[in-house]
């Protein structure tokens, strides 16, 4: 793609709109992805995420290269970009998030100048927790706290991603509470930055409606976002029916690709950045163009 050249003195900054946060996830577009993608095509797709005026990426992760190949070489990927830390004041800051699954993921992000923020899912399925990150529950919350002291100790935001916020498919229990109650926990352990993931895209609008409005009528919009997944013709009505509730914080992923590769069968896309953003009222750049170079890139390397 040929756009304007990286500018770090973009401003007003698009992606945050002062009250709006919006996170692009090449990250969940590429991670189930098979055939490894070279390296050089990441670096010059996220650069073109960047000059698109993107603050915001998903990036990569720190986890096991068996459970997720394709995301083994983060470390030289974020060797490439540009530093996310403004240089000068008239400078944008930008936020560089990865995927870490346990204490041992935290440590190697922690090593990564570039990473300000990991995103740890821990979700309110028990099941989907063994399936995603090997441990139960009842695991996964003792760790929960062990990673906010890592990453406090190394000045990383960590992000919850609440998995299966929206219910989950292994039928276990779920309610609006069961998700209200965990946000609760995250927070009593002293991690503000919580997004509600319907990780398998099964929320309707009214689902996410009602989620999100419980949410924000208990814990107020700061901090609180949401990562759905939905086919494509879902996608405006779902965003939609957020930000009504109140939700200021989005997540996306260009052409609607991507996905959690333990999730099961009944996966679907990411909501497609060109569809919603727009609907949002985010002036980013060329979207139909890196809408188009992300389809590609699923093509090329499933
Ligand atoms: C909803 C979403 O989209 S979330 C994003 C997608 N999901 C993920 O990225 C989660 C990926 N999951 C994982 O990486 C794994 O489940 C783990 C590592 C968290 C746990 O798996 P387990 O098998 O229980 O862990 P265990 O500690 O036994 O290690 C397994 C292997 O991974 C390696 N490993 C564990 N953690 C890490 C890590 N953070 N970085 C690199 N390698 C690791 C171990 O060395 C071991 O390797 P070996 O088989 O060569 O000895």
């Amino acid at each position: 793609m040929r756009g304007r050249p990286y500018n770090p003195r973009m401003t007003p900054s698009p992606g945050v709109h002062s009250r709006w946060t919006y996170v692009e996830c090449p990250r969940d577009s590429w991670q189930g992805l098979h055939r490894p993608i070279p390296l050089q095509s990441k670096i010059d797709y996220l650069l073109a995420l960047l000059e698109a005026g993107f603050t915001h990426l998903d990036l990569g992760s720190f986890v096991s290269p068996k459970a997720v190949p394709q995301l083994a070489d983060t470390g030289q990927v974020l060797a490439a970009l540009p530093s996310p830390r403004p240089g000068r004041a008239d400078e944008e800051t930008r936020d560089y998030l990865c995927i870490i699954a346990n204490a041992r993921g935290l440590e190697s992000a922690a090593q990564e100048e570039k990473v300000t923020s990991v995103g740890y899912p821990l979700s309110v399925s028990d099941a989907f927790q063994r399936r995603n990150t090997g441990k139960s529950l009842e695991e996964s919350w003792p760790l929960l706290a062990e990673l906010r002291a890592l990453a406090s100790e190394a000045d990383k935001r960590l992000v919850v991603y609440l998995s299966m916020g929206f219910g989950n498919p292994d039928g276990e229990p779920w309610a609006v509470q069961t998700s209200l109650d965990a946000v609760a926990r995250c927070r009593d352990l002293g991690v503000s930055d919580v997004a509600l993931a319907d990780t398998v895209g099964r929320a309707s609008p009214e689902l996410v409606a009602e989620v999100c409005r419980a949410a924000v009528a208990r814990f107020g919009p700061d901090k609180l976002g949401v990562h759905l997944h939905a086919r494509s013709e879902q996608a405006v009505a779902l965003a939609l029916a957020a930000r009504d509730a109140g939700i200021r914080w989005f997540e996306g992923a260009l052409g609607g690709v991507g996905g959690c590769p333990f999730a099961g069968d009944t996966l679907v896309g990411n909501l497609p950045t060109e569809q919603i953003a727009p609907a949002l009222g985010l002036p980013f750049e060329n979207l139909s163009v890196l809408a188009e170079r992300a389809r590609a890139l699923q093509y090329d390397y499933a």
